[in-house]
């Protein structure tokens, strides 16, 4: 196993989050393995929405877990502000697209007990689950169990656990996946315009390309499995986003570039025989 950064590096100033030669194999490394990741490096900066894309199986799923920490590193380095990845912390939050809310608690008391884990003060706490209620439209389900909720509601209130607790860098794979299409536009918007109160590190893994053109400041783009950085991409969009980005020319022609550079992977994948 070989780490790229050893303990002195902890000192190292990063300030986003900065990968360096990570590759990971499921299932064994002696040849018979799956290997995931080959040899990513990408620097993600503090505080960017940064997107990942690329063909179904190449490894995004896998990349955010190591930056999560919920996978172990075999071969590389992630190192983040508060030093070398060695497993999950309170710095890092994910969300999944399949949430976990406690069946058993309430909207409000599932966002509480997030806050409660963050260690937020309790006089705080209420204010702040609230204010994220209300953030995803969920004002008036407060004392709503999960069971109560449709699908798309429980996500929101899981978006809303997790984002009142205001994480320094905030994992999210394929959130809004299950969503219907209008829910969906409202909650890019709503995390864009979040994002841009409360500046953070974002990773947002999705299948989506017009979702990562609005969201993200910067995409990065696999190749199919075993994936690598195949291209990293400026979005040069102005800040604020919303209805009027799907209108404007750039948005659409770098939707159409970015489309094109990930189905070339996903046609290569294709004629390698993944
Ligand atoms: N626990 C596991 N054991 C064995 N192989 C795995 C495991 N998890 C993922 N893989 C394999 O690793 C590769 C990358 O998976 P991963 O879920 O990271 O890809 P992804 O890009 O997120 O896929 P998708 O876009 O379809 O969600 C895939 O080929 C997958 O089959």
């Amino acid at each position: 196993m070989s780490l790229a950064y050893a303990e002195t590096d902890v000192g190292a100033a990063v300030s986003g989050i900065d990968i360096r030669n990570v590759t990971h194999t499921y299932g064994g490394r002696d040849g018979r393995g799956v290997t995931a990741l080959d040899n990513i490096n990408l620097d993600i900066k503090d505080c960017e929405f940064h997107a990942l894309l690329g063909p179904s199986g190449c490894g995004k799923s896998t990349l955010l877990y190591l930056i999560g920490g919920f996978l172990p590193l075999q071969e590389g380095g992630i190192i983040t502000p508060k030093g070398p990845v060695k497993g999950p912390g309170p710095d890092r939050s994910i969300v999944f697209q399949n949430f976990a809310l406690f069946p058993w608690k309430t909207v409000e008391d599932n966002v509480l007990y997030g806050l409660k884990k963050a260690k937020i003060a309790p006089e705080e706490r209420a204010r702040k689950a609230q204010e994220y209620i209300d953030l995803v439209h969920l004002t008036g389900f407060e004392k709503s169990y999960p069971s109560q909720l449709s699908g798309g509601m429980q996500q929101r209130a899981a978006i809303a656990r997790t984002l009142a607790i205001d994480p320094r860098i905030l994992l999210m794979d394929e959130p809004f996946g299950a969503l219907d299409a209008q829910t969906r536009r409202v909650m890019q918007e709503e995390l864009r315009a979040i994002w841009q109160r409360s500046p953070k590190t974002v990773v947002f893994v999705t299948h989506d390309v017009q979702e990562a053109v609005f969201l993200a400041d910067r995409i990065s783009i696999m190749s199919a499995r075993p994936g690598r950085i195949a291209h990293v991409i400026d979005v040069d969009l102005p800040k604020e986003r919303g209805e009027e980005t799907l209108e404007n020319p750039q948005f659409i022609s770098l939707s159409e570039n970015i489309w094109r550079m990930v189905r070339e992977q996903a046609v290569a994948a294709t004629r390698g025989g993944h």
